[in-house]
């Protein structure tokens, strides 16, 4: 993360007022809103049942109860029964109504969030930490479903109800209900305020939450590192700093939240305590009856509470709003790397990929640098390989990474058999060339399904199709080396991943290769695919490769690959038809690797530092590595001579 732009923080706060913030959820809840104004009818019939129970005791106290009319007691006791029964039926049907459709909108929103992330180029992902896409994927999102099915009803129910409520009060004893409108007028500006220092405080705690989850998953995923370096605790008083910002911040917004309630639970007292006088003292008048006065206080004590849950409603809207910001924030991410309206189709591409003048600088590039790749010209034929070499740093995985339009050219082109890859669409592009990496990503999915990930028409239960998958599969892992794959407790289904069984970095890295074979490309782009592999099986791959690479394929039935290969190791250049050297964002000279060593001093230092490399990671081998030492000794004893780390 690049602390001079940090996504998603405070300050990127959006200029739209609340309700036209919240009213863009609308696109999304349409479907729901059937349901969702049914469940506020229902809200509002509840409400109304529950105001028209002081208007039946006014009519009873005024009526019968007065002229001792005992027999229309007990209809008015049953329609107060009535009003009661009437009102919890409506909660439950407003319920029922509302719980299905918000869970709609909630995956509905859910799915567009996932479907844009993965739209979104590799430079978004650089600049936004992942725990801030996790907030907003999840609690974000909670939110927002509690809000529509709740909060949103509530808050527009409780508001008409004080609206009605007031009139009836009004309508009672204008006087009277004026008083009561007065004394409440405190509690509006204290709302106002309210709303203001309550969204920020709202945003500064949803953004610090995304934080938290970003330093969980980032030390849950580095736990290794951690504990190999005892940096645990170090760790841990990081994690406890932010935690207690984040603490600070939900005690401030506890605070505020405090003070409105105090707002809302006194206010409406007062004015009931100052309705109180002043109706005692119009009914002692005889300007309001007995049964008017009860209407009166029984009206102003249903409003209580739609009166005092305003406070909690309003804070519940603005944390939607930040909640609904924050969503957007991503939706609205322009995607700089987009399918052309047009795609050229390529069929059978031949693999003849070429970089033409090719610039390239990422966004977050301290200005007044020169390009990392300045002018890039290199044409590989269909069926080479080509090692790219060059000094850490030089740009090699960059330039590997432009291929696939992980990054688009900053000037220039990259042309797959002649065709500019803007000019392709993205699901074709990716197709047509594929990648490995040297941190090797498996998804939780059988070893079968992350190795066929790049073969989705290989999928089904067609029987042709799936002895097919079959043979690609087994073939790709023959290639990769990865025989390993059969000897797990399930074979080639074991689950694999974070959720699956835990591989070695160098099976993973095996995995990753062999998937990339299998989507049998028109051009292979391995970017240190190798890293983790000891020196062995690292030759045995590099030949399996080779036959493949050259026509061969694992059956002999191939047709050739062209291969970009990022070369860290000299075994990985012996594996090259040619070799080009990558030097101050330029290929300085291409050629074979005895060429190049004949002709270029840069190359010569280039190769004798990855030889230097090569040699220290076999003796750190030797050092760490007991077994093979011990299998040497062994096999030396029985065939009589001493075997060495050098004779392997
Ligand atoms: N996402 C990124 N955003 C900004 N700068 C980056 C990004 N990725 C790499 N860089 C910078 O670009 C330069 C080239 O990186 P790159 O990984 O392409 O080099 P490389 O030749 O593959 O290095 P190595 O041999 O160590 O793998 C480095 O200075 C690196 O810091």
């Amino acid at each position: 993360m690049h602390p001079e732009h940090r996504p998603g923080q405070t300050g990127d706060e959006s200029t739209l007022s609340t309700p036209r913030s919240l009213a863009r959820l609308i696109r999304y809840a349409r479907p729901a809103l059937p349901r969702l104004i049914a469940g506020t009818v229902a809200a509002l019939a509840a409400s109304l049942f529950a105001l028209a129970v002081p208007q039946v005791l006014q009519v009873l106290i005024d009526g019968p109860l007065s002229t001792g009319d005992a027999a229309a007691v007990l209809p008015a006791a049953l329609l107060v029964f009535g009003l009661g029964a009437g009102e919890a039926l409506m909660i439950a049907l407003r319920r029922w109504f509302v719980l299905t459709p918000s869970t709609h909108v909630e995956a509905a929103m859910r799915n567009h969030l996932y479907a844009k992330l993965q739209d979104l180029p590799v430079g978004f992902h650089d600049r936004w930490p992942s725990g801030q896409l996790l907030s907003r994927a999840v609690s974000d999102l909670g939110l927002i479903r509690r809000w529509l099915a709740f909060g949103l009803i509530l808050l527009v129910v409780n508001f008409i109800v004080i609206l009605v409520g007031t009139g009836i009060l009004i309508s009672i004893n204008w006087a009277l209900g004026l008083v009561f409108f007065i004394a409440c007028i405190p509690l509006w500006f204290a709302g106002f305020r309210f709303e203001g220092r309550y969204s920020a405080l709202s945003r500064r705690s949803q953004d610090q939450a995304g934080d938290l989850a970003t330093a969980v998953e980032e030390s849950v995923h580095g736990i290794r590192v951690l504990k190999a370096f005892g940096r645990g605790k170090h760790a841990l008083r990081t994690f406890a700093a932010q935690a207690e910002q984040l603490r600070g911040t939900e005690l401030q917004k506890a605070r505020l939240d405090a003070s409105i309630w105090a707002w809302l639970l006194v206010v409406p007292a007062i004015a009931l305590g100052a309705c109180l006088l002043v109706g005692v003292w119009l009914a002692s008048q005889g300007q309001l009856s007995a049964g008017e006065l009860v209407e009166f206080f029984g009206t102003a004590t249903v409003l209580a509470w739609p009166i005092e849950s305003i406070g909690f409603l309003l804070a519940f809207a603005l944390d939607t709003r930040t909640a609904t910001d924050r969503f957007f924030e991503i939706i609205d991410e322009e995607n700089t790397i987009t399918d052309p309206e047009q795609p050229v189709r390529l069929d059978r591409p031949t693999g003849a990929l070429a970089f033409e003048g090719v610039r390239f600088r990422y966004a977050d590039a301290p200005a007044g640098t020169p390009d990392l790749l300045d002018g890039i010209d290199l044409t590989l034929v269909p069926g080479e390989t080509m090692a790219l070499v060059g000094l850490t740093g030089s740009g090699k995985s960059t330039l590997t990474a432009l291929t696939t339009r992980l990054y688009d050219v900053t000037g220039g082109a990259v042309t797959l058999d002649g065709v500019d890859v803007r000019a392709l669409s993205r699901e074709e592009l990716r197709a047509h060339i594929a990648m490995a990496f040297e941190d090797a990503t498996l998804f939780s999915a059988s070893v079968r399904e992350n190795v066929l990930l790049g073969r989705p028409e290989l999928g089904g239960d067609d029987p042709d199709v799936r002895a097919e998958a079959e043979r690609v599969l087994t073939e790709a892992l023959a290639i990769a080396q990865a025989h390993f794959a059969y000897d797990l407790p399930e074979g080639v289904d074991t689950k694999v991943g974070e959720e699956g069984m835990s591989l070695s970095g160098g099976q993973r890295q095996r995995l990753a290769l062999a998937r990339a074979v299998a989507a049998k490309p028109a051009v292979l782009v391995l970017d240190d695919p190798l890293s983790a592999l000891d020196v062995e099986t690292e030759a045995l791959v590099e030949d399996a490769l080779r036959r493949v690479l050259q026509g061969g394929g694992a059956d002999g039935t191939g047709t050739g690959t062209t291969a970009l290969i990022v070369a860290h190791r000299p075994s990985t250049v012996a594996l090259a038809d040619r070799v080009a050297l990558l030097e101050d964002g330029r290929v300085t000279a291409v050629g074979t690797h005895a060429e190049l060593l004949r002709a270029s001093a840069h190359y010569r230092f280039v190769i004798s530092s990855l030889e230097e490399e090569a040699r220290r990671e076999r003796t750190d081998t030797g050092i760490i590595t007991v077994v093979p030492e011990a299998a040497d000794f062994a096999e030396a004893s029985a065939s009589g001579t001493q075997g060495t780390e050098g004779d392997r």
